[in-house]
């Protein structure tokens, strides 16, 4: 375990692979923490220098007070790939992780030699709906929201199995601070101008159950960059790296090659 001192916030973060090898790097979804990815790991190609990291406010990264801003998500991965001493990342980000990718692509694309926007949109929702959802966190507590979750993160299928219970055990344990924080900054962001700026391959991967980033959602967001390609992997709800892990590593491995990191 290892943990990131960045002043304001500390992050923890977790390396596994080759540390001279080409770098990718993880950004995990809103209620989920480094985790996220346990099963996708494993299967990538040998050689590669894979980093993940617990965003403000999740898993056991610090939690500043709220309400954060999507430029201080961004500066806090782009500061943590400063001190690991990592450019040219392969950068993948899921949800709330996938703006991330797109905030700090436009900004250090010095940083970012490739994007996997993976469930996620230039804009995600609408800020009345993020209010209410922050509402019922501050009357009720995270739980309030974890039936309705698990029906947009999972498949029919996958809610059936008893796996789902460890991921609404990882969503309900977030701090909840860290959970508003988080909702806030997805509420204040649009992306679609900076977005379509962008110049590098991008992959954008959605899942055809998913309740809370649609697939149209996903492709609209990658189809702003010129050249990007889109998949769809089907019976999957938002998080398609937990209930198929093998097919998002399989698309992620031909990225890979696709863009000369393997
Ligand atoms: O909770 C959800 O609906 C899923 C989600 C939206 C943004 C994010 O990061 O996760």
């Amino acid at each position: 375990m290892k943990m990131a001192d960045l002043g304001d916030v500390r992050l923890h973060y977790r390396e596994d692979g080759d540390p001279d090898g080409a770098p990718i790097v993880f950004a995990n979804s809103l209620g989920t923490d480094l985790r996220l990815w346990d099963k996708v790991v494993p299967l990538l190609p040998k050689g590669l220098r894979i980093v993940r990291y617990d965003k403000r406010g999740h898993g056991l990264s610090s939690c500043p007070k709220g309400p954060y801003s999507m430029g201080a998500l961004v500066r806090d991965v782009e500061r943590l790939m400063e001190l690991l001493a990592i450019k040219d990342a392969m950068f993948v980000g899921l949800s709330i992780g996938g703006m991330i990718a797109q905030g700090l692509a436009v900004k250090r694309l010095d940083l970012v030699r490739a994007a996997v926007f993976s469930n996620t949109g230039a804009k995600i929702g609408q800020p009345a709906m993020w209010q209410d959802r922050m509402e019922a966190v501050k009357a009720s507590g995270i739980e309030a929201l974890a039936d309705a979750t698990m029906e947009r993160w999972f498949s029919k299928d996958f809610r059936a199995t008893p796996e789902v219970d460890v991921w609404r055990n990882m969503m309900t344990r977030q701090p909840q601070d860290g959970y508003l924080g988080c909702s806030a900054a997805i509420s204040g962001t649009d992306f679609y101008t900076p977005t379509s700026g962008l110049r590098l391959p991008v992959l954008g991967i959605a899942g055809s159950e998913d309740g809370s980033t649609p697939p149209d959602l996903v492709r609209e967001t990658a189809d702003l960059v010129p050249g990007s390609q889109f998949a769809l992997i089907r019976r999957v709800g938002h998080l398609p790296c937990v209930e198929k892990p093998e097919e998002y590593a399989g698309l992620l491995t031909k990225f890979l090659r696709e863009t000369g990191h393997v």
